[in-house]
C-alpha cells in the first residue's frame, strides 16, 4: 500500500509517497547507529543522503530496501524496489546478458527484455559495452552498469548506494552527470547515498544530511546551502570560516569571501589549486578561506571582503536572519 498524504488546503490530488519511513531505528550489533528517522520520498524525487563518514546512511538505506530489519518504526514501501549495493556482483557473462537477467527476474517478456536493456544502457551511456564480457571491466564501467541495470527494471523505488566511489575524477564527473540525467527520466522514487557534496547537489531534488544516526538537515540543495539549521551541518556543508562578530558568529565559505577586499589579515596556510590558491586568512575575530587567482604565501598580509552567502548564527548557535 502506498502511503498517501493530502496536501494541507482542501481536495486535491494526493502526495503519493513510494518509500516512506516512520521514527525507524535500526541496530548494527549492540548500537543504534539509525535512530528515529522519518523519510518519506515520493514519486519522482531524488532524494541523496549526505553525511560524514559512520553517520548511518547506507544503514538507512538498507533499511529502506527491507535489506536490514528496523529495531522500532516501520518501513512502507509501494510498488517494487531496486537495490543497488555499493559492490554488486555482475555474472560472468555479456554486460546485456547481465541486465537482461535482471529484467527476467523482474517477470519482463523475454520479446522487451534486450530492447529494455539496450535503453537502459543508452541511458547511462554504455551501450558501447552492451557485448563486453562484464568479468572484463573497468571500475567506472562497472559502476555504469550497475545503475543501468538499476534503471532497466523501471523501480518504483530505486536505492542507490554510493554509485561513484573510488573513481577518478574525471571518470566520477562524467557518471554523476550521466546519472543525473538518467535519474530525472526514472518515474519512480529515487534515494542515493553520497559522499561527496557536489554530488548531491548535481543528482537530488532533496538532500537529507545525516550526522550521528539521525535526520540533522534536509531541505532543497539551495535553500539548505543558503540556511543550514546549525553551525554543524553548517561546517559539514563547506562553511569553512567563523568569525565572531557583533555579538554573534558570522560563518563563510569560500565561495562567499572575495580576495583584496577591505578587511586586512594574515595568511596562516595555502592550498595550491588548479585556478590559484585557497589561503586561510586570520582576521582579528576570527579565519576566514579565500580563493586567490595568485599565488599568496604564509604570512603575506592580504585584503579580504565578505561577499555573498555569508550566515550568521547568534548565541547558543541559532540561526539569525541575515
Ligand atoms: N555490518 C555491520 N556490523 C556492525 N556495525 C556496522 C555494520 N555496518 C555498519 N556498521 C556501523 O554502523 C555505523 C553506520 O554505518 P553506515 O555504513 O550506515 O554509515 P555511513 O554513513 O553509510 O558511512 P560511510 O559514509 O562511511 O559509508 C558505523 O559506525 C558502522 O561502523
Amino acid at each position: 500500500m502506498a502511503a498517501v498524504r493530502q496536501p494541507a488546503g482542501g481536495p486535491g490530488e494526493g502526495v503519493v509517497s513510494l518509500v516512506e519511513a516512520r521514527a525507524v531505528a535500526v541496530r548494527r550489533g549492540r548500537r543504534e547507529v539509525v535512530c528515529d528517522v522519518d523519510l518519506a520520498v515520493e514519486r519522482g524525487e531524488v532524494v541523496a543522503l549526505l553525511g560524514p563518514n559512520g553517520a548511518g546512511k547506507s544503514t538507512l538505506l538498507e533499511a529502506l530496501g527491507g535489506i536490514v530489519p528496523v529495531a522500532r518504526g516501520d518501513v512502507e514501501r509501494s510498488g517494487r524496489t531496486a537495490t543497488v549495493l555499493q559492490t554488486p556482483g555482475l555474472a560472468r557473462r555479456s554486460v546485456r546478458a547481465n541486465v537482461e537477467l535482471a529484467l527476467a527476474w523482474w517477470g519482463v517478456p523475454r520479446a522487451q527484455r534486450r530492447r529494455r536493456a539496450m535503453q537502459a544502457l543508452e541511458r547511462m551511456r554504455a551501450e558501447h559495452l552492451a557485448r563486453r564480457p562484464a568479468a572484463a571491466l573497468s571500475g567506472g564501467e562497472r559502476r555504469r552498469v550497475h545503475v543501468a541495470r538499476g534503471i532497466a527494471v523501471e523501480p518504483d523505488v530505486l536505492l542507490l548506494d554510493e554509485p561513484f566511489a573510488g573513481l577518478d575524477g574525471e571518470t566520477h564527473q562524467a557518471l554523476v552527470e550521466d546519472t543525473s540525467s538518467a535519474l530525472r527520466e526514472a518515474a519512480g522514487a529515487v534515494v542515493v547515498v553520497v559522499h561527496d557534496r557536489a554530488d548531491a547537489w548535481a543528482l537530488a531534488d532533496r538532500v537529507v544530511v545525516m550526522m550521528r544516526g539521525v535526520v540533522a538537515a534536509q531541505g532543497a540543495p539551495r535553500e539548505l546551502l543558503a540556511a543550514p539549521p546549525s553551525e554543524e551541518v553548517a561546517r559539514f556543508l563547506g562553511y569553512d570560516g567563523r568569525l565572531e562578530r557583533d555579538g554573534g558568529v558570522l560563518l563563510t565559505r569560500p565561495a562567499g569571501v572575495v580576495a583584496d577586499g577591505p578587511e586586512q589579515g594574515t595568511v596562516t596556510r595555502v592550498i595550491g589549486q588548479e585556478d590559484g590558491v585557497l589561503a586561510e586568512v586570520r582576521l582579528p575575530d576570527g579565519t576566514v578561506r579565500c580563493r586567490f587567482p595568485r599565488p599568496v604565501a604564509v604570512g603575506d598580509t592580504v585584503g579580504v571582503g565578505l561577499g555573498e552567502g555569508v550566515i550568521r548564527f547568534g548565541h547558543g548557535g541559532v540561526p539569525e536572519d541575515r
